[in-house]
């Protein structure tokens, strides 16, 4: 091991890595924790990246270094989760300049943003934009169907004199249905709900989203050609691909029926397709590029991200800095299985806290499972690297960052969500390494604010969590079999160690941090 890290020595990239003396502070780690999570769900406020993507220069806007003209010729559709906040501060930007809008939102948000008394993330009273509610439990319905009409008929209405601002966020595909005739949203929603309910990932289901969609796959940006299109999106997919993210309604892609059947296979869906499904992907070409006569639309297209889990992580550093800890961000894609997850973290916080140099088992551990849980191993040699300066030149605290979404395998029917389920197996694996009392403190939170159906966004875990428990008279495996991780964090020191933000507006996936203390020296 010590081979491999000597490859990665010494690097311009720890430059940024601050080696600052350890700064006293007198705040717990807990809450230190929440301040940092905190910090990162409001880099990602749907009002905070919208202000910062878009400067507004008398009758212009200047958007990723493009500067376009207004002249009362802005139009806004808009669909996702965060895209109410996202249109009420596009609104406030563009002024009289914005003359119609139609956004496609979840089911509720008014009324929930309201109780919340989250007043600037909704329109104003006479806004000329018009908010559809739909999607009930994440699901496309008639309702966001209506929407996906209206939009579609907005954005076909346009000409080259108009621009037309496109809001994209988390949670959009549902929001935007608009199969593709013969496809009836009934049929085209069976086949979704069939492929996210056998296990597909979010690239699979959205690959054959676009191939049954007249708007997905760039379909939206060909109905509003010639208007120049610009999309403002907030990403909640690894790797921010724009093809992917709300299945892409802008971001033109190819329609391989090959991949999309090889999909379907995969899942044992293909004996059940309906007719017209076959029938749509019988075709040979994106059947919105048909009989159209529109010419290549993409020169009038601008499509930018303007807020990922990336973005959140980089404040969450800051906000950790001035808490007075070192921080070091492993990877903004972590996936795969919650165990294989917690495992890393566990590895991860021994690798920090041994004593002197790291037993080399540990660095090959974390190198094999690397692939598993989607981090390079270019970024774990880069982290332990750091872990392992951090601990020979005593640099005091380090808050370790990652972000992602790794995935619960099913096998209860208790309440929880993969946030809390990886915390919990976290504070187990923190146990068995037997860390020092005050040893590392793990949290892992939804940014959206809700860790599957739970009022949670997670949990904060540390290795004295199972003798907690057992306190307590809860038996951590029987709930950790059940996927019960709410009520066992519920019932657990009256909830103490859950992470409840309330609705944040937003979503960039989930935030992973990993508090390590400084090492005793009686450790060294
Ligand atoms: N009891 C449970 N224990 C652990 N994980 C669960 C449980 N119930 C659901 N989940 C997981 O929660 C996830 C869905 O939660 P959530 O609604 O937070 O999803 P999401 O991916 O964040 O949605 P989106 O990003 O579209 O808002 C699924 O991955 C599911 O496996
Ligand atoms: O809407 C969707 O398709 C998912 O949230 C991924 O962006």
């Amino acid at each position: 091991m010590a081979r491999v890290l000597s490859l990665f020595r010494p690097q311009p990239f720890l430059v940024h890595v601050g080696r600052r003396k350890p700064i006293l502070c007198k705040m717990s780690m807990d809450s230190r924790a929440r301040k940092v999570f905190a910090a990162a769900v409001e880099a990602v406020q749907p009002d905070v990246v919208v202000r910062q993507s878009i400067e507004r220069r008398e009758d212009s806007v200047i958007i990723s270094g493009q500067k376009f003209t207004l002249k009362h010729n802005v139009h806004l559709v808009g669909f996702g989760k965060a895209v109410l906040g996202m249109a009420a501060e596009a609104e406030r930007i563009m002024g009289d300049h914005l003359v119609k809008g139609v956004i496609s939102v979840p089911h509720g948000i008014q009324q929930t943003l309201q109780q919340h008394g989250k007043n600037h993330l909704l329109l104003k009273e006479n806004s000329h934009i018009r908010v559809m509610e739909g999607a009930k439990h994440n699901l496309p319905d008639s309702d966001a169907h209506n929407a996906a009409e209206g939009i579609k008929q907005l954005a076909s209405e346009l000409t080259e004199k108009d621009l037309l601002l496109v809001l994209i966020s988390g949670g959009g595909s549902a929001l935007l249905p608009a199969p593709i005739p013969p496809i009836s949203l009934q049929e085209k929603q069976d086949v979704t709900r069939k492929l996210a309910g056998a296990g597909a990932t979010i690239q699979e289901l959205n690959t054959v989203r676009r191939a049954l969609s007249v708007l997905k796959g760039g379909g939206l940006a060909h109905c509003a050609h010639p208007a120049q299109v610009i999309s403002l999106i907030l990403s909640d997919v690894i790797g921010d691909p724009l093809d992917l993210i709300a299945s892409g309604p802008t971001m033109w892609s190819e329609v391989w029926p090959e991949e999309v059947l090889s999909v379907l296979e995969r899942y044992k869906l293909l004996n059940c397709l309906p007719a017209s499904v076959k029938d749509v992907l019988g075709k040979p070409m994106p059947r919105w590029r048909e009989n159209k006569g529109k010419s290549n639309t993409s020169g009038r297209v601008l499509n930018t991200v303007i807020g990922s889990n990336s973005v959140a992580l980089k404040w969450a550093g800051r906000r950790a800095r001035e808490l007075g800890f070192r921080p070091l961000v492993l990877a903004p894609g972590v996936c795969g299985d919650v165990r294989s997850v917690s495992r890393l973290y566990g590895l991860l916080a021994r690798f920090a806290c041994s004593r002197e140099e790291p037993p080399p088992e540990i660095a090959s551990e974390l190198l094999r499972l690397g692939p598993e849980v989607g981090v390079e191993s270019w970024d774990l040699c880069r982290t332990m690297q750091v872990l392992g300066e951090g601990r020979t030149e005593g640099w005091g605290s380090t808050c370790l960052l990652a972000g992602g979404e790794p995935t619960v395998e099913l096998t209860g029917n208790g309440r929880g969500g993969r946030n809390q389920e990886l915390a919990l197996r976290v504070g187990l694996e923190l146990r068995d390494m037997k860390l020092p009392p005050n040893g590392p403190v793990f949290l892992s939170g939804g940014t959206d604010g809700q860790d599957g159906p739970t009022e949670a966004a997670g949990a904060i875990t540390d290795g004295g969590l199972y003798e907690e428990a057992q306190a307590q008279g809860l038996d951590i495996h029987s709930f950790l079999t059940n996927n019960d991780s709410y009520t066992f964090f519920t019932r657990l020191s009256a909830g103490q160690r859950l992470l409840v933000p309330g609705l944040t507006c937003t979503n960039v996936m989930d935030v992973h941090m990993l508090l390590i203390p400084p090492i005793p020296i009686n450790m060294r």
